[in-house]
């Protein structure tokens, strides 16, 4: 393919003044647009009738605000499409690519949202399929400052792909604090997931770096832009491993404008109960094996009973009696339909209400009051019956009972857990009462998927769920529920599963999550790791027992440096030191029973750390424990004994594969202990 021509320099100067300034109206614009909304929203209350509409009016306003404010350090807009003459849409016109949409007083476009529909050529468009544009134009910032430009002749056969400078600064650019936005490179194959449609479930399985969080948020943040009505009040939800992702990643949709994400792990979403024991990995393994959802099912469900005899009702003016036939119906018709437990009673109850209010119309030839049903519905022998053949439960109260009471388990459990691990259920202390009882992070999982057999709660319009590998089938389930009426973005890689039940096959965890239909997508560019670093990676690969396809990395800078070390503390030290005299950040990963140490010998070196959590620390360097570094990411990563990693769980090959690939330039091993087979080979 031609490379792009080069304009002389004049042309090219008087091209740059201009587009700095298109970009100083359009940044003078969006403070327009933001001093409207201010204003709009200072006067909102006056405007609006009653309070619920001025605190509607008043969030809107509040939102719109925030949308549109602008941060100095990124830029307005990233690109620029210029389509041919011959285009029937956009015939000779120009449009800027940017963050968002900025118009002009008279509403006309200066800068495009990245994700309105004619933004889409600016990541599609190839010099095979130009999709009408004649030149996509690249801009390269500094601090803010609109310093170049790159321009491809699409109409000419020039096309530079991943061979773009602008891309390659973006992705060599160092990283310090939270994850940023990718809109201003998003490649074509991460652009058709971005893209999907919101009906589309989709499955992404990539390497390490291969931007599958990048594609979730951004995915997040498109769908909120098509949809923004309907998803504003059904909700978008992202998923993530644990409260240090989660911080990481904070900031990424806030940038693009989007402030109203929900973002929690999944220990969060089945937090009905306080976690405050912990489980024998035994134990553990059984309560998340996708065995228990029958348990539970059979255990809420045994619970509904067979009227035995017929009831006998007065109201003081008359005694009305209802057979046993007709109660039997009831039970059976209600059973029948299969609805949440908590509903079946409720059901139950208006039924048998309903047979005595046809008792009394026939008697009275009038319909009872709404009064007198309230007052039927509730009386005693009304509620007996319900206590007999359906009888209120709650979610920690039933699991509760299948700890404590031995039978109850057996009849649930028949066929589907031996004996042994029925014994291993009910192992541990369990409280007399349910909130007497200390439940651990699995029971709590339990206690979830109960309360989903009870009640059938609201679900998201969208679920991201990050790092899914991770997800025990019982987890898997508790996000389904969120999601019933959904869609989902799984983002995951397989090699780098690290729970005792991670998964080995997207399908079986996608048939747990209610979408055993959704393609599984792989992304295949690397944009993080270097490739010298992926190579050593790689060489665990065969170790870890999984399918995946491999990725080619974009980055050929980079270097790795492995080595042995007597005093391995010491080794640290000296490597921070020197890594601090590069840009960007250093993230010093070990063992999570060495951390401690290594935090102690910097702080005594002089060398100030950051805990992983705390994402907007000042300091440049920070000591990860190797359990919590999943999905981050560091310029200069110093790993600290592989084989005390891979020691510490029983999953430690794939811990490891984690740890080696979270670095973006350089990479330094450090160790005492020979390192890890697959690894010396
Ligand atoms: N198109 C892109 N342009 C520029 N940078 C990109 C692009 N795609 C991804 N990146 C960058 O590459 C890095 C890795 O991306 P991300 O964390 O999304 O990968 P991942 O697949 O989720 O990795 P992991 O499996 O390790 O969690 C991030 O710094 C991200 O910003």
């Amino acid at each position: 393919m031609p490379a792009p021509r080069l304009e002389d320099a004049t042309t090219l100067d008087g091209e740059l003044l201009a587009e700095r300034t298109h970009l100083d109206t359009s940044r003078a614009a969006l403070s327009r647009m933001r001093e409207r909304a201010e204003s709009l929203f200072a006067t909102g209350d006056k405007v609006a009738g009653d309070a619920y509409t001025a605190e509607q009016l008043g969030r809107h306003m509040a939102r719109r605000v925030k949308e549109l404010a602008d941060d100095p350090t990124t830029p307005l807009f990233f690109g620029r499409l210029d389509f041919g003459e011959t285009d029937p849409d956009h015939a000779g016109r120009d449009y800027h690519v940017g963050r968002r949409h900025v118009t002009d007083e008279l509403g006309e476009p200066l800068v495009l949202d990245w994700r309105a529909p004619v933004s889409r050529s600016f990541y599609r468009a190839s010099a095979r399929d130009p999709q009408g544009v004649a030149v996509r134009r690249r801009f390269g910032f500094s601090s803010g400052v609109l310093t170049s430009f790159e321009d491809e002749h699409l109409d000419r056969g020039e096309e530079l792909g991943t061979a773009s400078r602008i891309l390659t600064a973006e992705i060599e650019r160092p990283r310090v604090g939270p994850m940023r936005d990718i809109v201003a490179t998003i490649q074509p194959e991460q652009d058709e997931l971005v893209r999907a449609d919101l009906a589309d479930s989709i499955c992404v399985q990539g390497a390490p770096g291969t931007g599958k969080t990048a594609v979730g948020l951004h995915r997040a943040a498109y769908l909120l832009y098509l949809h923004r009505e309907r998803l504003r009040r059904s909700g978008v939800l992202i998923v993530g491993p644990n409260r240090a992702f989660l911080s990481y990643i904070a900031a990424v949709l806030p940038a693009l404008g989007e402030v109203e994400v929900e973002q929690a792990t999944v220990e969060d979403l089945v937090a009905r109960v306080p976690v405050r024991a912990v489980d024998e990995p035994a134990a553990a393994a059984l309560k998340h094996d996708i065995r228990m959802a029958e348990v539970l099912r059979r255990a809420v469900d045994a619970h509904i009973g067979t009227p035995s005899e017929p009831i006998m009702v007065s109201d003081g003016s008359f005694r009305w009696r209802i057979g046993l036939d007709p109660l039997h119906r009831v039970v059976a018709e209600t059973r029948a339909e299969g609805l949440p437990y908590a509903t079946g009673r409720d059901r139950v109850r208006a039924r048998v209400v309903g047979l005595l209010q046809r008792q009394a119309e026939a008697r009275r030839a009038e319909s009872p009051s709404d009064a007198w049903l309230r007052r039927m519905s509730r009386i005693k022998p009304v509620t007996e019956l319900l206590d007999t053949v359906w009888p209120a439960l709650t979610p920690d109260g039933l699991v509760h009972l299948l700890r404590t009471d031995a039978d109850a388990l057996a009849t649930a459990a028949d066929g589907l857990l031996t004996v042994e691990e029925q014994e291993l259920f009910r192992a541990g202390k369990v409280g007399r009462t349910p909130k007497a009882t200390r439940w651990t992070a699995a029971d709590a999982v339990l206690i979830d998927e109960v309360a989903g057999l009870l009640e059938r709660a609201g679900g998201f319009g969208h679920v991201v769920v990050d790092e899914a590998q991770d997800l025990s089938p019982m987890q898997c389930r508790a996000i389904a529920r969120r999601s019933e009426h959904g869609s989902i973005t799984l983002l995951g890689d397989l090699a780098q599963g690290t729970s005792p039940w991670a998964a080995t096959d997207w399908h079986e965890s996608l048939t747990h999550l209610g979408k055993p239909d959704a393609a599984v997508v792989p992304l295949s560019v690397g944009f993080r790791v270097p490739a010298a670093v992926v190579a050593f990676a790689n060489r665990l690969l065969p170790a870890l027992a999984v399918d995946v396809p491999a990725a080619r990395s974009l980055r050929h800078d980079g270097s790795l440096d492995v080595r042995t070390a007597e005093d391995l503390t010491a080794a640290t030290v000296a490597e921070v030191r020197a890594a601090l005299a590069y840009d960007g950040s250093v993230g010093v990963i070990a063992a999570d029973d060495a951390v401690d140490r290594l935090r102690a010998a910097l702080a005594d070196a002089g060398v100030a750390t950051a805990t992983v959590d705390d994402v907007e620390a000042a300091a440049r360097v920070t000591v990860v424990p190797a359990t919590l570094v999943k999905g981050l990411e560091y310029d200069h990563v110093v790993v600290v004994e592989p084989a005390a990693i891979v020691a510490a769980e029983p999953r430690g090959l794939h811990r490891l594969y984690v740890v080696l690939t979270r670095a973006v330039s350089r990479l330094a091993v450090l160790h005492r202990d020979p390192l890890p087979a697959p690894l010396a080979a």
